[in-house]
């Protein structure tokens, strides 16, 4: 591998990608140890759970945190202040009654429901203002500080934060001055842990490791590089760039450059010009873009996403923008970890946001939850019907069109099925219409709601995952704690995590089932093979549900392994630095 864009050498990594686990493999999480060398970690991100969360991105930043710091790390969490004051994504629990529980800031719906949570809790930091320099101008962001479970977490306040929508975007799509919005919040980043420090808080000192997840903060490298290390700060930090989703790269027309603050001499790290596609032109030359993950990609230390299988798609299969060819030059500093879960949160025998409690010793209250979710849907209480469930955004790469359309398949199983979603608007609507033509077994809710994704956990007993692509996936993992048996498409984070049981000879081994190609037939299939198990075999259904609620999904293994990656990326650092 050759130099990379900053003329350091790409350093081999610790070990090489290890190959998917073959079928028939049981996927097990490592142990964990306690660390003793604690760094200074500062995560940037654009959403965070309770906070603002719309997807699984919140997720990770709500609990990944706690779990570095329960391992000796020192954690700060930098994100936006999110302040919309809409309630559209609660409207499902306002119009139908169900008030979300009285529960922590999590039971709320995502952003547009910021009250009360601790967040309002949180002081702003004094010295006033930070300024900082971007977009031809000073900008003044005021932090906000609360420090809870170990962790340190700090709100960026700014005008371009006060507006209706989710952090990214509105009905009218996204946001126009996403760059602008995303670069400060990185460079708040990169500031906050210098003000805390000169305002008399905890200083993290010179060496501290970044994580930047998604787009949204992939400038973060970029900055760190060009506007701190360039001039003497931060000379030992390194920053990991987190990829959740590749599916998003920030990408902008190439002029938007100006209005970074960067070194003209950066430009060539974002600039990207995706490669012909299969059968164009070889010389057929697209026009430049700014891609802003491409530009974290090649100055982040580290690269991380969320499971082994994502990590192998991403850089040997076609991906958008073309960029699996730039991920295959630099595979040698990814890394591949599938995300844990909040063990907390997501706990079928305390879980205040279902209509009973219970546990794998115990399922009684389980088959208490099918009938309150049949009930509250207004299907026929069935106890004998499969009853299947699909909770996400409705978005191509989940595939909630190929559970609509395998709906006939799903009645002709004697399946009940229920959708919870939202998103693009051509779905939300197919859904509703769905709901008109299917209403004898099928129900769809459109919106967002948290309390209702718990209930559908619990009442559930199949979870239906199409996903085109799917870099990890935390529903499955939610499901199967919950009891709730999984049947995915098998790619990215559902193969590494999902058992298939019809890959184990005897049925003794598996957690749920997959299927590939994401076609109807084979969804179709593997549903089929699901619903025969649980019609023919309780027992050995019941087997299968208590290997999924045994499963151990928490983060402990995942934090451990980030902090492998994290600790490697320092070392590197170290060694060229003598
Ligand atoms: N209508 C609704 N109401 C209530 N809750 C809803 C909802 N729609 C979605 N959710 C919740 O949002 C989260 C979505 O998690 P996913 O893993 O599907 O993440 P997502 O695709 O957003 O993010 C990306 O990042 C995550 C984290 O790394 C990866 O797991 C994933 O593969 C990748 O695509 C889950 O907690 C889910 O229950």
């Amino acid at each position: 591998m050759g130099p990379s864009a900053w003329g350091r050498p790409v350093l081999e990594p610790l070990e090489p990608l290890a190959p998917r686990a073959p079928q028939g493999t049981r996927k097990t999480r490592p142990r964990v140890t306690q660390c003793t060398e604690p760094l200074s970690i500062v995560f940037c991100a654009a959403e965070v759970a309770p906070w603002s969360k719309t997807g699984g991105l919140g997720d990770v930043m709500g609990a990944l945190p706690q779990a570095l710091a329960a391992r000796g790390h020192r954690v700060t969490v930098v994100t936006a202040r999110h302040t919309n004051g809409g309630a559209d994504v609660a409207r499902y629990d306002g119009a139908e009654g169900h008030a979300p529980a009285p529960r922590a800031a999590s039971a709320l719906a995502p952003c547009n429901a910021l009250t009360p949570s601790p967040a309002a809790a949180a002081q702003v930091v004094p010295g006033g203002p930070l300024h900082i320099e971007l977009g031809g101008g000073r900008q003044a962001v005021e932090l906000h500080r609360l420090e809870a479970d170990g962790v340190e977490w700090l709100f960026v306040d700014h005008p371009v934060f006060q507006r209706p929508g989710t952090p990214y975007g509105d009905a009218n799509g996204p946001f126009e001055d996403n760059l602008f919005r995303f670069a400060l919040l990185s460079l708040a980043a990169l500031e906050a842990p210098l003000r805390i420090a000169a305002s008399g808080g905890r200083s993290l000192g010179d060496d501290v490791t970044f994580i930047a997840n998604d787009w949204h903060a992939a400038l973060l490298p970029v900055f760190l590089r060009s506007r701190y290390q360039e001039g003497g700060a931060y000379r030992g930090a390194t920053c990991a760039l987190a990829i959740h989703n590749l599916a998003h790269q920030g990408v902008f027309p190439s002029h938007a450059f100006n209005g970074l603050s960067l070194p003209g001499g950066t430009y060539g790290l974002l600039e990207w010009r995706p490669p012909p596609g299969p059968g164009e032109d070889p010389n057929n030359h697209r026009e430049a873009t700014l891609n802003v993950l491409k530009g974290g990609v090649e100055c982040a230390d580290s690269l991380i996403t969320v499971s082994q299988n994502y990590a192998l798609e991403i850089t040997s299969s076609p991906q958008p923008q073309g960029i699996h060819t730039l991920l295959a030059q630099r595979r040698a500093l990814l890394r591949g970890i599938v995300n844990g879960i909040d063990t907390r949160e997501w706990d079928p025998s305390s879980d205040p946001l279902i209509p009973a409690n219970y546990s794998a010793q115990d399922l009684a209250g389980k088959a208490a939850c099918k009938r309150a979710l049949q009930r509250e849907l207004r299907l026929e209480p069935d106890p004998r019907a499969p009853l299947v469930g699909f909770v996400g955004r409705l978005d191509h790469q989940k595939g909630p069109d190929l559970v609509l359309e395998s709906l006939p398949a799903l009645a002709a199983l004697g399946c009940q099925v229920v959708m919870l979603g939202s998103g693009a608007p051509d779905y939300e609507a197919a859904l509703q219409e769905a709901t008109k033509t299917y209403g004898f077994f099928f129900r769809a809710v459109v919106g967002f709601s948290v309390p209702l994704a718990h209930r559908l956990m619990a009442g559930c007993d199949i979870l239906l995952m199409p996903s085109r692509f799917e870099p990890c996936g935390l529903n499955q993992l939610y499901a199967m704690r919950y009891g709730t048996v999984p049947v995915a498409h098998a790619t990215g984070g559902l193969a590494d995590t999902i058992d298939d049981v019809s890959a184990f000879d005897g049925g003794e081994e598996g957690t749920g089932w997959t299927f590939s190609p994401a076609t109807l037939d084979a969804l179709a299939g593997a549903v089929a093979a699901a619903v025969r198990c649980y019609r023919s075999s309780p027992a050995a259904w019941g087997a299968v549900v208590r290997r999924g609620m045994a499963a151990d999904h928490s983060w402990e293994g995942a934090a451990e392994q980030y902090e492998k990656v994290l600790l490697g990326a320092k070392e590197r650092r170290l060694a060229a630095a003598v």
